[in-house]
């Protein structure tokens, strides 16, 4: 008989029995995961499940005390800190305050890992830079001051500086936040189209549903589903996660789940439980 031969190229990212704690208590426990090249993962998971934590450990930001991450297959310690703003662009919720940088100096700055030392801005980078600047719809704010934007418009630009990175691996955390609905679409349709490998945690299960390859869910610190958004979307798994009654049915346009969620907490509040 003959094998069945897939043609399947390397993971970009590997995740191996990753724990992280921290004031003593087990935040992340034995996470393991992968990404594969061009796909989009979305993370989900409760208010304090640990999503941001896990994102941090693979930007580098905290470092987990067992387990591995990969690149490449490479382990990320091993990458000096240039080789790694090269190959993997960050857009977190609380940017640092970006002094007082323009729109278009702040997309810039995107560039930097791939430049010499003192190295100017060529007009091909000028082009990359407002490209970037029009996928996002922020080109007649190009010159403003970034921390006068508003929240959604800061969060467009700093995507712009993700895509100007032109990373291997793109990680979102809440990229959707102060989005008003038509961006929260439209943002995730770009990043998803850019061919990048991505991770992004995402509130909206709707969303997430919709424009990821594959889900992981956290809770408490723990994976508790992973995979299709058929898999992991199911009302038992929702009720028993984040504590909501649900119903699920296919999406009208694109058939994956769409949840319709179940009101009456108040009452719960009232009696404390
Ligand atoms: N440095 C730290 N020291 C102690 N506890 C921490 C630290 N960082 C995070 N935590 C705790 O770890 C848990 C997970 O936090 P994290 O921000 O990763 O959750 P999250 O899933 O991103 O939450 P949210 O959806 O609310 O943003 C929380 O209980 C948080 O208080």
């Amino acid at each position: 008989m003959v094998a069945d031969i897939q043609h399947h190229e390397p993971d970009v990212l590997t995740v191996e029995q990753l724990s992280w704690s921290a004031a003593g208590k087990a935040l992340l426990r034995e996470i393991s995961f992968s990404i594969p090249p061009g796909s989009m993962l979305g993370l989900i998971g409760p208010n304090g499940a640990g999503k941001s934590s896990l994102l941090r450990c693979l930007y580098r930001y905290i470092k987990a005390q067992q387990g591995r991450i990969l690149l490449d297959g490479r382990d990320i310690e091993s990458f000096s800190a240039k080789e790694f703003a090269r190959c993997v662009a960050v857009v977190q919720q609380d940017t640092l305050a970006q002094m007082d940088l323009s729109v278009r100096e702040l997309v810039s700055m995107g560039l930097t890992p791939h430049k010499g030392w003192l190295e100017f801005d060529s007009r091909q980078d000028r082009l990359k830079v407002s490209a970037a600047l029009e996928k996002v719809g922020m080109q007649a704010l190009a010159d403003r001051t970034f921390n006068l934007l508003s929240g959604g418009e800061k969060q467009r630009a700093l995507i712009a500086r993700a895509i100007v990175q032109q990373p291997r691996l793109l990680i979102l955390d809440e990229p959707t936040n102060h989005l008003d609905i038509r961006y929260q679409i439209q943002i995730l349709e770009l990043v998803r189209s850019l061919g990048v490998s991505v991770i992004a945690s995402i509130h909206d299960l709707n969303l997430a549903s919709a424009l990821c390859d594959k889900l992981l869910l956290l809770n408490r610190g723990e994976l508790v589903a992973r995979g299709a958004p058929e898999k992991v979307l199911t009302e038992a798994m929702i009720a028993d996660v984040f504590g909501v009654c649900c119903q699920i049915s296919p999406h009208p346009q694109h058939g994956k789940p769409l949840i319709s969620y179940f009101y009456g907490y108040q009452r719960e509040v009232d009696h404390g439980g």
